[in-house]
């Protein structure tokens, strides 16, 4: 593995009883610390608001690393190392001047601070200022969550506030998309194989697909998502990500920089969907009672604290372009729900037709070559190619067969890490590779933004679906009328 020399540093992470932390972070770090990459004087300082006198954060805090560890990879021996790392310290957040009290003395001797806010993104502005009181900012890297605003104006506001006290440079901001292995790979496959890259232009490839279908619904976070919906919780940051990474040119090399910079080229190079474009290129859809994992379940109206009457959504279907030489008239279909069919997340890159047709007229409607990434579940590459049918009484007769790389056959011995071990591990180095840039986070918004004007200037409802479905039928319809098919659902 290519990893730098561990420094040690005090971890600082605040929201530490919240759900993110204890599902998904110190699962995380436990998981780092077992594989040897935590350096033996790395401290973890679990901040949250109160001291709970049911259970001690500790006792709460090992609870979850074992409910969210495989069993196969829990060692008793690592997690008492990794739990003698972590101290808890009771802070309320918005008391900025108790930072200097209760932060600082504990941070002593260390030269690296790393500064997680798992909080709502409201509560960035009083910690950043709570750590600079402290006299703490300059040594110090944040790490912040999504969503990074509602939408440009208050993105604008929280990247300020954290601006105020933090360069650039030290601002890590989290798609915890960027760290799944199989996004990794699309930097690999796009730039380490020349045989697709080129070929990856307007001239090869007819249209591309991009699906993140979930089977979950809103698991009980109706105040965070109903404000939200699918566009601006999934699409506005993993979907428009993707994308960038599908459709952005080579960078010149592999600094954080030089990578954003080509992501942001594509962002800016978004076609517009304007309100008279919304009918045609847009689906909004919500999810009614119907069927998941093998379970009968709610519709979105009639989850926990539901308001009846809400009209967010929770399925985003869209078709749009990007206006550059590469892409001139490539149409690039996007699609994420909650409570869909199936999960799945999924990129189908369809080249055209070869320019001239030597086969039979009944088969030309085959012949056009796929390449399948798939990112979630079943990590997968497959690459769809026309091969003659076998036999004697076959003749030229076409089929489509595909070259297929499944990672988990391939790396069979080799667990996949969870995207938040690469993230933390990264930050950890500083390293800015997988982290979204302050003008990535505005352009995404600036796009989203006119969309969700335009559905509220034409008072747009979403259309009903129901759970355990592909969606609401306009979002067939939405590819169907450039004759084309959304790849695997029928
Ligand atoms: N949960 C998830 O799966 C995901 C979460 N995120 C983002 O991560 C962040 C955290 O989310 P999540 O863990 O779900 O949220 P939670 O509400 O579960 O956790 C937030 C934590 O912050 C604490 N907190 C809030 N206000 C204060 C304060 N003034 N002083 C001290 N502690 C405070 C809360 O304490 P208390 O319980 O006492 O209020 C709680 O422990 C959010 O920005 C969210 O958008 C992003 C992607 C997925
Ligand atoms: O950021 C989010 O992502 C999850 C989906 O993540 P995945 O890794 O399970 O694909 C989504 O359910 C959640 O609503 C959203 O906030």
């Amino acid at each position: 593995m290519n990893l730098r020399p561990l420094t040690p540093c005090a971890f600082a992470l605040f929201g530490a009883l919240g759900d993110l932390a204890l599902r998904k972070l110190f699962p995380a770090l436990y998981q780092l610390d077992r594989a040897g990459l935590l350096h033996n004087e790395t401290r973890i300082l679990a901040l949250s608001r109160e001291q709970r006198e049911e259970v001690h954060p500790l006792a709460l805090i090992d609870e979850h690393v074992r409910r969210h560890t495989p069993a196969n990879e829990l060692d008793q021996s690592v997690l008492q190392r990794f739990l003698n790392r972590i101290e808890y310290l009771s802070l309320n957040f918005l008391n900025t001047e108790d930072y200097k009290t209760i932060l600082a003395e504990h941070i002593e001797g260390q030269d690296q601070l790393i500064a997680y806010f798992a909080t709502p993104a409201a509560l960035y502005e009083s910690i950043c200022t709570g750590l600079a009181q402290a006299g703490l900012a300059d040594q110090t890297r944040v790490v912040l969550e999504k969503p990074i605003g509602h939408d440009l104006a208050s993105s604008r506001v929280v990247n300020d506030a954290v601006a105020r006290y933090f360069p650039e440079n030290r601002i890590y901001r989290i798609d915890h998309y960027l760290g799944k292995e199989t996004v990794q790979n699309l930097i690999a496959l796009r730039f380490a194989n020349s045989l697709f890259e080129t070929q990856w232009n307007h001239n090869h490839i007819s249209h591309v697909e991009i699906t993140v279908a979930e089977t979950v619904g809103i698991e009980g976070r109706w105040g965070y998502f109903d404000q939200a919906g699918q566009l601006r919780d999934m699409l506005q940051n993993h979907l428009l990500q993707l994308l960038c990474l599908i459709a952005m040119d080579p960078p010149s090399d592999l600094t954080a920089d030089s990578i954003r910079d080509e992501k942001v080229k594509v962002l800016k190079a978004l076609a517009p969907i304007t309100p008279d474009l919304l009918p045609r290129q847009v689906v909004r859809g919500q999810y009614t009672a119907g069927f998941a994992e093998g379970r009968s379940v709610p519709g979105y109206l009639e989850e926990d604290n539901a308001n009846r009457h809400s009209n967010t959504e929770t399925f985003v279907a869209l078709r749009t372009e990007i206006r550059n030489w590469r892409w001139a008239g490539v149409p690039f279909y996007l699609r994420t729900g909650k409570r869909m069919a199936q999960k799945l997340s999924q990129i189908v890159i369809y080249f055209k037709e070869p320019p001239f047709h030597i086969f039979a007229p009944e088969q030309r409607a085959l012949i056009s070559n796929r390449l399948i990434i798939r990112l979630q579940p079943h990590e997968a590459i497959s690459l769809q190619v026309m091969t003659k049918e076998q036999g004697l009484d076959k003749g030229m007769q076409l089929r489509s067969d595909p070259l297929q790389l499944n990672f988990s056959e391939t790396y069979k011995a080799a667990r996949t890490p969870d995207a938040y071990e690469r993230l933390l591990l990264e930050v950890m180095q500083g390293n800015q590779n997988l982290f979204v840039r302050k003008d990535e986070i505005e352009h995404a918004w600036m796009w989203c933004d006119q969309l969700i004007a335009g559905w509220k200037q034409q008072g747009d409802s979403p259309r009903p679906y129901p759970a355990g479905s592909w969606g609401p039928v306009a979002s067939i319809a939405l590819i169907t009328r450039d004759g084309k098919n959304w790849y695997g659902d029928l």
